[in-house]
């Protein structure tokens, strides 16, 4: 991998998403321009995960206007016309779904929540990686680092939160938990700088990243970020191949990815293990062609989300 990127890269992804109560994970990538770790070498696993939230509750309180269209200006990037509507797409996406044991909302992450994803992602990171706690402060320090990298390439990029809260919980904010993450990649210029192997076509829609907090796993968490991921990449590219890399390791996020579609399209030579890192499968799902994308069952509008 390029010296200069640090990533975590999960997969997961079942095909029946609907009503789908089941779990399923994936692995997560992180790649910075700026770093080099180490640690990405020996794992090679490009985890550009945001893998572990924080415990803290949050509620999922709806969007505002302060979001990505000012963020985005005040980054002195240019936006097209085409990238305005594409940042209002994203700013507006909320899948909304009803587990068996809860309710689940996922959509874009706010500045404001990046600290928290960069926590849950740096957990994951270092549990996929069997990481001593002493490297955790310089994970989350590249974490960061990454995701603010990743936030400034939207729309062509976005990263999605899930937060959960169980049935028979109040609802108010207070027990909402934040559970999950998932990293969504839409085109070239939201393709990261080093690819993982085996290298997926920069030009096609990416899924990264993704991980469900550990006592939330189970629930359909990690089966609905991906099902959410999808439904977006469905309203934000034209193109309808979706791939990602799960590690050949990883049977929770494969068994996932492999119920919801997704197929082996190329394996890592065993000569990766020579560089210290675990061999990937990179994987590629069709999506079906949606005339009308709003017409999903699931998906519904921020204001269904808990106050
Ligand atoms: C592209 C990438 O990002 S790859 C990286 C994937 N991320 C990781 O590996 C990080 C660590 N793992 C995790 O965070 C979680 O285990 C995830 C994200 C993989 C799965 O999240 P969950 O919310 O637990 O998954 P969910 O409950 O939706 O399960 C969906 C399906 O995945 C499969 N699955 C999930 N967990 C397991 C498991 N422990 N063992 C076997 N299969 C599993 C099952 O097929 C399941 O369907 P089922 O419940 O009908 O049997």
């Amino acid at each position: 991998m390029a010296a200069a990127t640090l990533s975590f890269s999960l997969s997961l992804d079942p095909q029946q998403y609907h009503n789908k109560t089941g779990t399923a994970p994936a692995s997560p990538i992180i790649s910075t321009k700026h770093s080099h770790f180490p640690l990405h070498k020996s794992n090679h696993c490009q985890f550009s995960n945001f893998l572990s939230f924080s415990h803290s509750s949050s509620s999922p309180a709806p969007t505002t206007a302060s979001s990505f269209l000012e963020d985005s200006f005040s980054t002195g990037r240019f936006l097209t016309n085409e990238e305005l509507e594409k940042l209002k797409t994203l700013e507006h996406f909320v899948h909304f779904q009803e587990l068996q044991s809860g309710f689940l909302w996922v959509r874009v992450m706010r500045p404001e929540e990046m600290d928290r994803t960069v926590s849950l992602l740096a957990e994951s990171f270092s549990e996929s990686m069997l990481l001593p706690v002493g490297y955790n402060k310089l994970l989350r320090f590249f974490v960061k680092q990454y995701l603010i990298e990743r936030r400034a390439v939207m729309p062509h990029a976005a990263t999605l939160i899930g937060f959960y809260r169980g049935k028979g919980e109040s609802e108010s904010g207070e027990d909402v938990d934040f559970a999950g993450t998932v990293e969504v990649c839409f085109d070239k210029r939201g393709a990261n700088a080093s690819p993982a192997t085996p290298t997926p076509p920069k030009n096609s829609p990416y899924i990264c990243n993704m991980t469900v907090r550990k006592e939330r796993r189970r629930r359909g968490i990690g089966w609905h970020l991906l099902r959410a991921s999808e439904e977006l990449i469905s309203q934000m590219s034209s193109s309808k191949e979706v791939y990602l890399h799960c590690r050949m390791i990883d049977e929770a996020p494969f068994n996932m990815y492999t119920k919801a579609g997704y197929s082996v399209v190329k394996t890592d030579n065993i000569i990766v293990l020579l560089t210290l890192q675990r061999r990937k499968h990179l994987m590629c799902k069709k999506l079906p062609v949606v005339d009308h994308p709003s017409e999903s069952d699931v998906s519904g509008s921020v204001e269904e989300l808990p106050s």
